[in-house]
């Protein structure tokens, strides 16, 4: 379990005082997290999720805690985030910064099928658009500045084969970076972590997207690349699985219509997506943080679906 910061009911008996929710009623630790403490909060007003932020700044915040309010405010299905009585997202509890947000009903749907994938699809298209307007600036704190930072401190750990791959595709995507292609892409807020562990579903309906804590302004193709790379492939593989490839882009194309540009940079964005998440998941596992009880995500997946996506074109966008 992944509860860095201990919280009793004891400990915020006097703090949620200043949410207008009441008393405190019960309050369970969140086992599956990785990179923050999460509770269950239930109040006289009802349930919560309140989460302590053990890596992110009172200065980092807002732009996640904001943009949530933002979407929710849209009619994007998010957690929205209670405000205390003077009007802040966020509230400091053990020296930390933590907020309350509501809870989503359902769970989530591990082994999606083609409805599921439309359905994130969709509601992916709906948050890109609803966050045009959204007035705060934030990079993608993983973005191409942390792989650059991030590779040398993991390289030591690699085989050699593991680290010439490493070493091609960072030249690889720096360039792609570069490139006049990726400058024509359209950006803005994105999740940049929707996993099928960060969307609620009750049966084949999607009931919200959560954990934004990785969300900043990056490119919407990025956002798809991630949210394909985990919802519409064999996880023993990592070969794509073209029903739900289909299902997810032809849904988000509905919503809003991929571009020329975005076609073109389709392959190279599935490889960037992948390349991140080896990379976030060499740095945990090789530099792991003190927590309760802690299970790193293995590395390995994402160099198999890196190697894939190399090797094997994806389905086009449209
Ligand atoms: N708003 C929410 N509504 C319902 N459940 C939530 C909500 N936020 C978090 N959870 C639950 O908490 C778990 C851990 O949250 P997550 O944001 O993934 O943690 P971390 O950021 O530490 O990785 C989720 O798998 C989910 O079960
Ligand atoms: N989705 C990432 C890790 C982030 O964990 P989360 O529980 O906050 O989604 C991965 O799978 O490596």
């Amino acid at each position: 379990m992944a509860v860095f910061t201990p919280v009793t009911l004891d400990d915020i008996g006097q703090w949620i005082q200043q949410f207008p929710l009441g008393k405190a009623l019960t309050i369970k630790g969140i086992a599956s997290g990785i990179e923050n403490s999460n509770f269950f909060l239930t109040t006289e007003r009802g349930e919560y999720v309140l989460t302590i932020f053990e890596n992110l700044s009172f200065e980092q915040l807002p732009f996640y805690l904001r943009l949530m309010d933002h979407l929710a405010a849209r009619g994007v299905l998010v957690p929205a985030p209670v405000a205390t009585n003077t009007g802040e997202l966020l509230a400091s509890l053990h020296g930390k910064p933590a907020a309350i947000v509501s809870k989503l009903e359902g769970r989530s749907q591990m082994d999606p099928q083609p409805v599921h994938c439309a359905a994130v699809g969709a509601m992916l298209a709906r948050m890109h658009l609803a966050g045009q307007d959204y007035p705060l600036q934030q990079p993608n704190l993983r973005g191409l500045a942390w792989w650059n930072e991030t590779t040398p401190q993991v390289l030591p750990y690699l085989s050699d084969e593991s680290a010439h791959l490493l070493r091609a595709e960072m030249h690889f995507q720096q360039a792609f970076a570069g490139c006049e292609t990726y400058r024509q892409l359209q950006q803005g807020p994105v999740h940049a972590d929707l996993f099928r562990n960060n969307v609620m579903f009750d049966g084949e309906r999607l009931t919200g997207f959560f954990d934004f804590y990785f969300a900043g302004c990056d490119t919407w193709l990025f956002d798809v690349a991630v949210t394909v790379n985990d919802w519409c492939i064999n996880l023993d593989t990592g070969v794509l699985d073209t029903p739900r490839v289909r299902a997810m882009l032809d849904a988000y194309h509905a919503v809003r219509p991929f571009t020329a540009a975005e076609q073109e940079a389709w392959q190279p964005m599935l490889r960037a997506a992948a390349l991140r998440f080896w990379l976030s998941r060499l740095y945990d596992f090789y530099q792991p943080r003190e927590a309760e009880m802690l299970t790193p995500h293995d590395p390995t997946h994402f160099e198999r679906i890196l190697r894939e996506r190399i090797a094997t074109p994806a389905p086009g966008l449209y």
